[in-house]
C-alpha cells in the first residue's frame, strides 16, 4: 500500500533521515513514535509529498507521490502539527470549502462535506463557527478537512497534543471506525498510552534511522507462534506442572494464578489445552492472546542506552522526551 524506499533527508547540518524503508499494508494503522527530533514528521511530510527526499522513494498503490504529487494528494489526506482553521466561517462551510479546494465535484461537494461531518461526528456542530470551538472539536474539524476527498490513506501528526482524555478517547474511536471505513493510517505521537488502543503496528524512529517496524503483539514473537495469557480464579501450585506436560508449549512467566506462555498459533491447540486445564479443575478465568503493549514493545528497543530520556507519564503513560 504505501513503499516507503531508503528515505534520506538533510537539513543544513543536520541528517534527519537516513535511509529510511518501510512497507505499510492496506488497513492498518502504524503508531509512528521517537523522542524529539527523531525525525517524524520530516517523514511524515515526505510521504505526504510535501517535502522531497534527497534519496529514496515513497509510493502509494504504486504512484511515486513526488513525481505526482497532484495524484497523490487525491489519495491521502495529511494533518501537520500545527494547523489552521479559518475561525469565521463554520464547520460547514469549512467542509464544503475544502471539498471544493480538493476539486470534489460541486455536485459532490454538500455530500462530502455532510459525510465528513457524519464521520467525525460534528454534525450537531455544522451551523458553529470554528472559532468557537473546543481544542478537541477544532481538531476533528480539521480531521474532517483532511478526509473530505475520502482518501485511502490518512497521515496525522501529533493529532493528541494538546487534547483531554475525553477528546483522546474519542479520536482513538474516530480512528478505529475511519480504518474500519477502509482506510492506512499513519499516526505519529509522543505519548505511548493513547496509540496502544488502535495501533496495529508501530514504526520507532530515533536519530533518523528506522530501529523497527512490527506489528503489535507479534513484535517479539516468532512466527506462527502466539503468545497467550492465562488467569486462574483461584491460585494453584499445579499449575506449572500441568503445563509443563503440555507438548509444544514455551512458558514465559508464571506463578500460581497466572501463566503467560507461546505455542502454536492454532486455535485447536489453544482449544485443547484449555479442554486439558479445565478437565484438571483449574479454575480458569480468562485466556486470551497476550498482546504486547506498544509501550513494552517501545522500551524493548530503545532502553538499551539509548540517548533519548524515557520518563514516566502519570494517567497519560510514558512519553519521549
Ligand atoms: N527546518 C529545519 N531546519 C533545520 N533542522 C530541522 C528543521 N526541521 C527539523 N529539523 C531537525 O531535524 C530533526 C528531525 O526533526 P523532526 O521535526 O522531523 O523530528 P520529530 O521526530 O517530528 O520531532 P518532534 O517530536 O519534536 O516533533 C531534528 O533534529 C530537528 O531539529
Amino acid at each position: 500500500m504505501i513503499d516507503i524506499q531508503n528515505l534520506t533527508y538533510d537539513y543544513p547540518g543536520r541528517r534527519a533521515l537516513d535511509n529510511v524503508s518501510a512497507q505499510i499494508a492496506p488497513l492498518t494503522i502504524t503508531a509512528l513514535v521517537g523522542p524529539n527530533g527523531a525525525g517524524k514528521s520530516t517523514l511524515l511530510r515526505i510521504c505526504a509529498a510535501l517535502d522531497r527526499p534527497f534519496a529514496g522513494s515513497v509510493t502509494i498503490d504504486g504512484l511515486d507521490v513526488h513525481d505526482d504529487p497532484r495524484a497523490a494528494h487525491r489519495r491521502m489526506g495529511f494533518l501537520p502539527d500545527f494547523f489552521g482553521l479559518y475561525d469565521d466561517l463554520t464547520v460547514q462551510q469549512c467542509l464544503r470549502y475544502r471539498a471544493q479546494a480538493q476539486g470534489v465535484a460541486s455536485s459532490s461537494v454538500v455530500a462530502a462535506a455532510q459525510r465528513a461531518a457524519e464521520r467525525l461526528d460534528l454534525t450537531d456542530r455544522l451551523k458553529e463557527k470554528a472559532g468557537t470551538l473546543s481544542r478537541g472539536l477544532r481538531q476533528r474539524l480539521a480531521i474532517a478537512q483532511a478526509i473530505i476527498h475520502d482518501p485511502k490513506v490518512l497521515m496525522l501528526d501529533e493529532p493528541a497534543s494538546g487534547l483531554d482524555p475525553e477528546a483522546r478517547i474519542a479520536l482513538a474511536a474516530v480512528l478505529r471506525r475511519l480504518r474500519d471505513d477502509g482506510m492506512t493510517i499513519i499516526v505519529s505521537s509522543h505519548i505511548l498510552a493513547e496509540l496502544e488502543d488502535y495501533s496495529t503496528h508501530m514504526m520507532i524512529i530515533r536519530d533518523g534511522r528506522l530501529v523497527d517496524y512490527a506489528p503489535l503483539g507479534q513484535a517479539a514473537q516468532t512466527l506462527g507462534r502466539v503468545r497467550l495469557r492465562l488467569d486462574l480464579a483461584d491460585r494453584s501450585d499445579a499449575l506449572e506442572t500441568a503445563l509443563h506436560q503440555i507438548a509444544d508449549l514455551t512458558i514465559i512467566s508464571l506463578d500460581a494464578g497466572h501463566a503467560v506462555i507461546e505455542m502454536a498459533d492454532d486455535s485447536l491447540a489453544h482449544a485443547a489445552l484449555l479442554k486439558t486445564l479445565v478437565g484438571q479443575d483449574f479454575k480458569v478465568a480468562s485466556f486470551a492472546p497476550d498482546r504486547l503493549g506498544l509501550q513494552d514493545a517501545y522500551l524493548t528497543h530503545v532502553k538499551s542506552g539509548a540517548p533519548q530520556k524515557i520518563t514516566a507519564g502519570g494517567s497519560a503513560g510514558v512519553s519521549l522526551q
